[in-house]
């Protein structure tokens, strides 16, 4: 008998910490995981899920509103109607389907549910408030998966009606005529695609001088050609959203990103605000274990997922996901649970974060992997050596000349010494899917003069990145 009531611990039953049970339990570990509100966390519930389902539908009335596209391959449609609630239904019931998997493969595999509010109680200890009173229990390892929330900048009040963040989004309870978002980032990016295509008129506002700061800047002009410029959006950039105002209208106040005086007032019909994420690490009692967060509220790890007090890590204490603030992904989560897990079980791995591939799924997809420019820049500089970069088109691709979509294209980041791959850009149909060949040569740290010798399928999207190593292996 174990002189613990579990071997693992886990606080926060969203993807992350799913997975990292999953795994424990694979690894012969008794598991326990303990969830305040809905099991499936963020992704399942007000994320990945619901915002992937109307992305489905709206994507599909999208393609049938396009006369030009559909008459170039001879296709002919009606008229087309759609239904705001059942597009709706569509992501809730989606929603309540994976909710249930999600938690029938814990239950299947033995994992103890435990409904409450986690804390660490001490060395090896954990408490949880629930319905019936604080409980305690001793386990060998813990793991915390918190996870994150909105973060809404002061001065923008969110009624949840008029004025939202994603939680409310993904339900689709209102389609504006005209909706201001707030921040080019993935979830602006996603519910402009989604809301544009159903036929609302957007304005898109961004703090920073370019729209989609973070993404590669190629990237991010193709996207403005292909994804803005088309379409019903308005942009602001190099303003911020000072005050917001719900009701009708909704009032908006932009300032001057740099002098913060007022340039202009919109009143627009709804305001979704989509300006980043916070951990939600408070209040998990890291206190009793000396554990500061830092500056920005992250729990501090190395890359074994352990967690760091005064930059050592503490003896049998993880965390893993949104909380530890490496990179906000739902996979990104579940990798840094399996890395977690399997250190736990004297395996010794680290998490290879630049193989981690990103997408959004906006039509066309964008996806990338590895550095973009101006960090191969940053990296190159900083080590000696100098960059090079390729790029090819969907236009040139006949699998994309086929399907009519060929709007966008690869570009690939490398060193011109020994040719190593250290970064791919996609911009193009089923960019999400084509990202995952990129990703496994920047996990192996491959030359561009390997790849451009790999084999590809003809006709296929994927001769687009065969044709960008080949040029730039010469
Ligand atoms: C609109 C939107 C779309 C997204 N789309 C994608 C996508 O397409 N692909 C992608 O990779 N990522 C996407 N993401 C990001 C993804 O949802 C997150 O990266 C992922 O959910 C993080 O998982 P996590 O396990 O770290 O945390 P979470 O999913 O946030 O789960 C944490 C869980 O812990 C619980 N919890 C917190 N504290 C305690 C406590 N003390 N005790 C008990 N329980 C606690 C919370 O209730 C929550 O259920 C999206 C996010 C949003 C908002
Ligand atoms: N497909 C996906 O993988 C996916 C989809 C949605 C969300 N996510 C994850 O969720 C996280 C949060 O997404 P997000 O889009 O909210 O954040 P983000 O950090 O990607 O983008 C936020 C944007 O808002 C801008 N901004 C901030 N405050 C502003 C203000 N007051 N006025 C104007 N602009 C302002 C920022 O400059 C930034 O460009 C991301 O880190 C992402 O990893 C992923």
């Amino acid at each position: 008998m174990s002189e613990f009531d579990y071997d693992l611990i886990i606080i926060g039953a969203g993807v992350g910490g799913h997975g990292a049970a999953l795994h424990a339990v694979s690894c012969g570990l008794k598991t326990a995981i303990i969830e305040a509100a809905d099991m499936g966390g963020t992704c399942v519930n007000r994320g990945c899920i619901p915002s992937k389902a109307l992305l489905a539908a709206s994507g599909r009335v999208r393609e049938l509103h396009d006369d030009h596209h559909l008459k170039a391959l001879g296709i002919q449609v009606g008229q087309i109607n759609f239904e705001r609630q059942a597009i709706a239904d569509h992501a809730n019931n989606l929603v309540d389907k994976i909710r249930g998997d999600l938690t029938n493969s814990l239950k299947r595999l033995k994992v103890d549910i435990i409904k409450g509010w986690g804390k660490v109680a001490g060395m090896q200890k954990v408490s949880v408030e629930t319905d019936s009173g604080e409980k305690s229990y001793s386990t060998k390892d813990i793991m915390l998966a918190p996870g994150s929330i909105p973060f809404v900048p002061p001065g923008i009040e969110i009624d949840g009606k008029t004025v939202f963040t994603s939680d409310q989004s993904v339900r689709l309870e209102s389609l504006p005529d005209w909706i201001a978002v707030i921040g080019s980032g993935y979830i602006g990016l996603e519910f402009t695609d989604v809301y544009t295509a159903l036929g609302s008129e957007v304005t898109l506002i961004e703090a920073m001088d370019k729209l989609m700061p973070t993404f590669d800047p190629d990237i991010a002009k193709q996207a403005q050609r292909v994804l803005i410029a088309p379409r019903d959006i308005e942009t602001r950039t190099g303003v911020l959203a000072m005050k917001v105002t719900p009701g009708s209208p909704v009032t908006i106040e932009l300032a001057d990103a740099k002098t913060k005086d007022i340039v202009e007032v919109l009143e627009v019909d709804a305001c979704l605000v989509a300006t980043g994420r916070i951990p939600t690490a408070k209040n998990m009692g890291l206190e009793r274990v000396a554990v500061e967060l830092d500056r920005r509220g992250f729990i501090p790890v190395d890359d074994r997922m352990a967690v760091l007090a005064d930059g050592k890590p503490v003896p049998h204490l993880w965390a893993i996901g949104d909380a530890t603030g490496k990179m906000m992904l739902a996979h990104a989560a579940s990798a840094q649970g399996i890395v977690a897990v399997e250190n736990i079980c004297d395996r010794p791995r680290t998490v290879d974060y630049r193989s981690i591939p990103a997408a959004a799924f906006t039509h066309p997809e964008i996806s990338y992997v590895g550095l973009s420019e101006p960090q191969a820049k940053e990296l190159a500089a900083s080590e000696g050596f100098e960059i090079a970069t390729a790029r090819s088109y969907f236009k040139g691709n006949s699998k994309a000349i086929a399907e009519g979509e060929t709007d966008g294209m690869a570009k690939v980041i490398y060193r011109k010494d020994t040719g190593e791959v250290l970064g791919v850009h996609i911009i193009g149909i089923h960019a999400a899917d084509l990202i995952h060949e990129a990703s496994a040569a920047v996990a192996k740290r491959e030359s561009i003069h390997t790849l451009a010798h790999l084999v590809h399928a003809h006709p296929t999207l994927s001769e687009v990145l065969d044709e960008a190593y080949k040029r730039a292996a010469g």
